[in-house]
C-alpha cells in the first residue's frame, strides 16, 4: 500500500498522524475514518500558491461534495479557500460552521426554491445557474426579496474525458449545463446579461472526475476561452469569470498516473496566459474547484477484521466490520483500493483474498483479489484513499451505524464526526400506530 501524508510505519504498525492503528481502534472503534489534517493542509496551501497568475484574480473553492463536515469548514476558512455546495443541507453546514457566507458558491442541477431563498437570504456570493429555465425561478426569487446576485452559467464545451462513464459531465448528453453547441445559446446568455436581478458574471464548467489525462482540461480551457471570445463579440457579454471546475484524478492503486497538481496549475496559468493574447480577450478571474485531489489521500478507513471464510469453489474472503455503507464507490463504479493489515503490517503479503462487507450483498466487496498479510479476527483492516466520496456517500442500507470520523495531526485525534448510535438510527422514525 502506498503511503501518503503522515502516514509511517514503526512497529510492524500503520500510524497516521503520528498515532498508531491500533490506538486509532481502541479509542474511537471502528469502522473509522481518518483524516490527516496536515495532508488535507499541504493540499489546499499547493492549489493556492500554484494557481496565481499575475494577470488575472484566481479563486480555489474547494468542491465540498468531496467531504463535508463541520470541522472541515473551519479547515477550509483557515487556508483562506473558498466554498462549493450543492444543496441546501451543504448550505446549511457551511452556515453553521461560521464559514464566510460571501465565499460560497451554490451548484445544482435542480435547485429547489427553498435552496434559491436560502441562498439569497444567506447572502452567498455566487450562484452557478445550470439552465435557462432555472434563471426565470431565481429571478422570481430575487424579484420577491428585492435582491440581486451574481451568477456564472454553468456550460457544456462537449469534452469528453476518460473516465468512469457515471462521473463523465460533459457528453453532449450530461443533463449538467447549457450546451455551447445549443442553437439558442446567443439568446440565452443575451436573456441573462438582460435579466434584472442577476448579474451575469461569466462561465462555469466541470468535465467530469477523476481524470488522469491532462489533455480534455487544456481542450475544456480552450474551447471555453473560445466560447467567452464568441459570446463578447456576438452576444455583448461584457465582464468574464471562468470557473473550470475540478476532476484531477488522484492515485487509489498501482498504475493510477495521479495528476500532479502543483505542475499542472502552473502549466494550466500559462496556456491561459498565452490564450489570452491569442485571442485577445481578457478574464477577471479564473476559478477552478478541486474536491478529490484535496481530500483522497488524506483518508484511511480502519475496519475490524471479523474472520475469513473459503467458499467451495476456493475464494478466499475477509470480512470487515463496514462494507459498502461506509465506501459504496467499488459496488457503483467498481473502484479499487489498496489495504493492508495495519497491526502486522512488516508480515509478507501472501494470502491472495477478497475483502467483504457485511451488508446484504454479494457486489458488497471492498478489495477483490488483492495479496494481503494473513488476516484474523481482530486484526485492524486499513484502506487508504478513502477521504474522498466515502463519508459523504454513505448510506442507510441495514441499518448500519455510520462510523465516526476523527482527524488525526500530531499525535493527537480530534473527532469531527461522533459515531453513529442505535438510538440515532431510530431518532427520526415516528410510529405510525
Ligand atoms: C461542478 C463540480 N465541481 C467540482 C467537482 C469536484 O470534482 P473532483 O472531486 O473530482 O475534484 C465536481 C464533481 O465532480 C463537480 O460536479
Ligand atoms: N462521487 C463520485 C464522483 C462524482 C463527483 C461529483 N460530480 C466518486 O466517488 O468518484
Amino acid at each position: 500500500m502506498r503511503l501518503f501524508g503522515s502516514m509511517e510505519i514503526k512497529d510492524n504498525q500503520l500510524y497516521i498522524g503520528g498515532i498508531s492503528s491500533k490506538e486509532l481502534v481502541e479509542k474511537h472503534g471502528s469502522p473509522l475514518y481518518v483524516m490527516d489534517e496536515a495532508l488535507i493542509s499541504k493540499n489546499m496551501e499547493t492549489f493556492k500558491a500554484a494557481f496565481k497568475s499575475d494577470r488575472f484574480q484566481t479563486e480555489v473553492v474547494y468542491a465540498s461534495k468531496a467531504f463535508l463536515t463541520t470541522g472541515m469548514c473551519q479547515i477550509v476558512d483557515r487556508h483562506g479557500l473558498s466554498m462549493d455546495v450543492v444543496s441546501g443541507g451543504e448550505l446549511f453546514t457551511v452556515k453553521s460552521a461560521g464559514f464566510p457566507m460571501e465565499k460560497v458558491h451554490m451548484h445544482g442541477n435542480n435547485k429547489t426554491w427553498e435552496e434559491l431563498e436560502m441562498c439569497l437570504d444567506y447572502g452567498i456570493g455566487e450562484i452557478i445557474v445550470d439552465n435557462r429555465d432555472e434563471l426565470d425561478k431565481l429571478e422570481r426569487v430575487c424579484r420577491e426579496k428585492g435582491k440581486k446576485i451574481n451568477v456564472l452559467l454553468r456550460v457544456n464545451p462537449g469534452i469528453e474525458a476518460h473516465t468512469h462513464e457515471y462521473i463523465q459531465t460533459s457528453t453532449y448528453s450530461s443533463k449538467f449545463g447549457e450546451s455551447i453547441f445549443d442553437e439558442n445559446i446567443k439568446d440565452i446568455i443575451k436573456k441573462f446579461i438582460a435579466a434584472e436581478h442577476v448579474e451575469l458574471k461569466g462561465f462555469h464548467c466541470h468535465i467530469g472526475s477523476q481524470i488522469f489525462d491532462e489533455k480534455p482540461f487544456f481542450a475544456a480551457m480552450d474551447t471555453m476561452l473560445k466560447f467567452i471570445k464568441q459570446m463578447k463579440d456576438e452576444a455583448g457579454l461584457d465582464t468574464t469569470v471562468l470557473n473550470l471546475g475540478g476532476g484531477f484524478g488522484v492515485y487509489y492503486f498501482d498504475g493510477d498516473d495521479a495528476v500532479d497538481f502543483e505542475k499542472f496549475c502552473k502549466e494550466m496559468i500559462k496556456d491561459l496566459e498565452s490564450k489570452l493574447d491569442e485571442y485577445e480577450i481578457d478574464l477577471d478571474k479564473v476559478i477552478i474547484e478541486p474536491g478529490r485531489s484535496i481530500v483522497a489521500n488524506a483518508g484511511t478507513t480502519l475496519y475490524t477484521v471479523g474472520g475469513t471464510k473459503v467458499t467451495y469453489s476456493g475464494k478466499k474472503y475477509v470480512f470487515v466490520d463496514g462494507g459498502m455503507t461506509d465506501n459504496i464507490r467499488p459496488a457503483l463504479y467498481q473502484a479499487e483500493y489498496e489495504g493492508v493489515i495495519a497491526n502486522r503490517i512488516n508480515e509478507k503479503t501472501e494470502d491472495l483474498v477478497t475483502v467483504a462487507g457485511k451488508c446484504c450483498e454479494s457486489g458488497d466487496l471492498l478489495l477483490r483479489d488483492v495479496y494481503l498479510q494473513e488476516a484474523k479476527e481482530g486484526d485492524i483492516l486499513a484502506i487508504s484513499t478513502t477521504g474522498a466520496y466515502n463519508y459523504s456517500m454513505a448510506s442507510n442500507y441495514n441499518r448500519i451505524r455510520k462510523p465516526a470520523v476523527v482527524f488525526v495531526k500530531d499525535g493527537e485525534s480530534k473527532v469531527a464526526v461522533k459515531r453513529e448510535s442505535y438510538e440515532d438510527l431510530i431518532r427520526n422514525d415516528l410510529k405510525l400506530y
